[in-house]
């Protein structure tokens, strides 16, 4: 058979509204080896290196997946716990944390699954679980705040290679960005707030969101513009003055320009001038990760201290806050608004 087929469906069984959670996944251990297959297969995807197949695969196999596993292996080793990743931990906490709100909200209609764009549980895997509970409407909620055609554009890639192996195809709606969702920027700025109540206003805050390679902003991808929106809508919240906060971009790779300016340097620039105490934070990520809690946690904060300042904090991500949580409720709520109602799905949807 050529495509995926419902077996054994029976008439009268019930059908649910799938919510499918979508983050970029993470190497199933903090090994060479494992990096090496998670590199490969992140590294291969059009959506994030828009080189020509040939001249790229033999950079990519030739140079980068000999040279560069073994270096960041040793920078998952420093962030991994008991509990494995923390970004595949964080997700299954947030993907378990909207389960139990859309559970209390509209009973057993609603099924919720995460699923990794690169590695496990995969995109295919976490659909095949939605196919099993006879899911005939699926709302794909990437968990990017900020539209990028590297990211979200490459999960609905993902969805729709998935999807187009199916016999019976579900209804379907795909989240595309939620960078100036009010209750999002509501939960950046609540976090930020409750941190400095605990530690104090600091001289400086860095916006620190990942970067993109320049020539794909120029090509007309919003991510500079949405990052540059999440951060304004935040101070505006705090009463910031214009002085006292700024937006750069970290994580760059290759010698291409990225987004600029560039946390590292920023960082060292303002150690430099005299600056004393930053705050950092990094609300492009849904979920803390390796690059918050090596690159802007350790890496950087060596930066900023190396060059004169005396005072750094990293802020972490919103993770499984319950305002984030009812951020996402509320983002589901809107956007399956209007679906036809469905066995056991409260009257309001
Ligand atoms: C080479 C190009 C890359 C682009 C473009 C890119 C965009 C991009 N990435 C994220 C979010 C994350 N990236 C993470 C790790 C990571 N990113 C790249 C490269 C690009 N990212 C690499 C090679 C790696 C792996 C780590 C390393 O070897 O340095 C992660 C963390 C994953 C984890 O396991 O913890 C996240 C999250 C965004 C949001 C983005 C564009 C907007
Ligand atoms: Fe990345
Ligand atoms: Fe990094």
């Amino acid at each position: 058979m050529r495509y995926k087929n419902v077996p054994g469906f029976e008439h009268g069984t019930p059908e649910s509204l799938g919510v499918l959670m979508l983050n970029l996944g993470t190497p199933d251990a903090p090994t060479p080896t494992a990096v090496r297959r998670y590199l490969g297969e992140f590294l291969n995807d059009p959506r994030v290196v828009e080189l020509p197949r040939p001249i790229w695969w033999l950079v990519l196999h030739g140079v980068i997946l000999r040279v560069r596993p073994s270096r960041s292996a040793r920078a998952y080793q420093s962030v991994w716990t008991e509990r494995g990743s923390p970004l595949l931990d964080v997700a299954q906490r947030q993907a378990n944390g909207l389960r139990a709100l859309l559970d209390a909200r509209f009973g057993s209609g609603v099924r919720v699954e995460l699923g990794m764009r690169y590695g496990r549980p995969s995109v295919s895997e976490a659909l095949e679980r939605l196919k099993q509970a006879n899911v005939r409407r699926l709302l794909v909620l990437p968990l990017y705040p900020q539209y990028s055609a590297t990211t979200t554009a490459s999960v609905f890639d993902a969805v729709t290679d998935e999807l187009s192996t199916w016999r019976w195809l579900p209804e379907l709606r795909f989240i595309n960005q939620y960078h100036d969702d009010p209750n999002y920027i509501d939960a950046v700025a609540h976090s930020i707030r409750a941190y400095w109540d605990e530690h104090g206003e600091p001289e400086r805050l860095l916006f620190s969101f990942h970067g993109i390679p320049k020539k794909y902003f120029m090509a007309g991808d919003p991510y500079h513009c949405h990052c540059h929106k999440t951060a304004r809508m935040v101070v505006e919240q705090l009463d910031l003055p214009e002085d006292r906060w700024l937006v750069s971009f970290q994580s760059r790779v290759g010698r291409d320009e990225w987004l600029q300016p560039y946390t590292d340097e920023t960082l060292k620039l303002w150690g430099a001038d005299g600056v004393k105490q930053v705050h950092v934070i990094a609300p492009g990520f849904s979920a803390d990760c390796l690059e918050t809690l090596e690159e802007i946690d350790v890496e950087n904060r060596e930066y900023f201290l190396g060059a004169g300042g005396e005072d750094y904090h990293y802020i972490p991500c919103l993770n499984d806050d319950p305002r984030h949580l009812e951020m996402m409720l509320g983002l589901v709520e809107r956007h399956a608004c209007g679906w036809p109602e469905m066995t056991g799905v409260a009257e309001d949807w």
